[in-house]
């Protein structure tokens, strides 16, 4: 079996490095603009989140150009979303679509946002086009979408093994796929080709409920989005450092949102803002 043994606990003092402040100097577009391909029929919901997510995470701009009757639910909730297509510094795609029922014109936006080479969340729906990637990617299975990812690959992955030990198969899965994997669950597990492997403790039980998934991966992006610089200087360090700050806001929102008590997926989004003042702060 591949993959680092070495196992670190993501902290505030790490998270902080990774957060881009604006400066006097900054406008939306050297902030950062993130296009987001996410959302479906089926699942509109999931589109909401992760632009609220992101929105919220701080960024120049959100460009949604995922599917149309969607984009409308977006705008919606937050009029700030812009819904025409343009140059976005990262992508997030994925979150609410279903692989199997990809169209040949929504396949086609995705494999054109892909070859930009521009650093990408591929989430839910997108997990297939792992093995796609051309710029600095991060996957964010749960491990039950990480068994489908690599059963065909190993024999060996299944959903109890997964379960079993899941920093060693997201460190396999970042080996075999060459991007940072994002694996979620109580304990979320950062791995990615060559560097330390992390980890993210401490998440509230109350995050599991439906569409909080969504959020981490909208929270990802926005911070993909605002540092392309130092992804472009140092992936390996850049990407998994991001990944495990992402899972470190989104649960920090967590318990800002619960106060001990339970949440919805829009609560953690919604809270945010607070967890990243309070990261800046303390
Ligand atoms: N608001 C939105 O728009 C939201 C949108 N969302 C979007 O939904 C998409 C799918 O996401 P998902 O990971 O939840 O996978 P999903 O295919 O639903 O299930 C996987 C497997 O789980 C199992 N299973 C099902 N029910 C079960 C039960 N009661 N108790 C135990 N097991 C149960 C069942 O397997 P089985 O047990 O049948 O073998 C099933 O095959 C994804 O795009 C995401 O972004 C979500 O974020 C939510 C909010
Ligand atoms: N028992 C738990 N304790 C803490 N966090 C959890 C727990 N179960 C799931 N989570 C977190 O909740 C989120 C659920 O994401 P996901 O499974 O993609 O759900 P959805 O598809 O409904 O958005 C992930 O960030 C995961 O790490």
């Amino acid at each position: 079996m591949t993959g680092s043994a070495e196992r670190l606990i993501w902290t505030a003092e790490d998270a902080r490095e990774w957060i881009a402040v604006p400066t006097a100097d900054d406008d939306k577009y050297s902030r950062g603009v993130l296009g987001v391909i996410t959302g479906s029929h089926d699942y509109p919901g999931a589109a909401v989140l992760g632009v609220e997510a992101a929105a919220r995470t701080g960024v120049g701009m959100v460009r949604y150009t995922g599917p149309r009757a969607v984009g409308g639910i977006v705008l919606a909730r937050r009029p700030e979303i812009v819904t025409q297509s343009g140059r976005v510094q990262a992508w997030l795609i994925g979150s609410g679509m279903n692989a199997g029922r990809r169209t040949f014109v929504l396949g086609g936006e995705i494999q054109q946002a892909l070859a930009q080479g521009v650093p990408t969340v591929l989430d839910a729906g997108a997990l297939d086009l792992a093995p796609d990637a051309t710029g600095p990617t991060v996957i964010t299975p749960h491990a039950r979408e990480l068994a489908e990812l690599l059963s065909p690959r190993s024999t060996e992955a299944t959903l109890d093994a997964i379960r079993a030990d899941a920093a060693t198969w997201a460190a396999r899965a970042a080996d075999e796929f060459a991007v940072t994997v994002l694996l979620k669950g109580s304990t979320t597990h950062v791995a990615s080709p060559g560097s330390p492997s992390y980890a993210v403790t401490d998440a509230p039980g109350w995050l599991a409920t439906a569409g909080t998934g969504d959020v981490l991966a909208g929270i990802l992006g926005a911070l993909l989005a605002t540092n392309t610089e130092r992804i472009a200087r140092d992936p390996a360090l850049a990407l998994p450092a991001l990944a495990a700050t992402a899972s470190f806001l989104h649960s920090r929102a967590a318990d800002l949102a619960s106060g001990g008590g339970p949440i919805t997926a829009l609560d953690v989004a919604e809270h945010v803002p607070a967890a990243i003042a309070a990261l800046l702060r303390d």
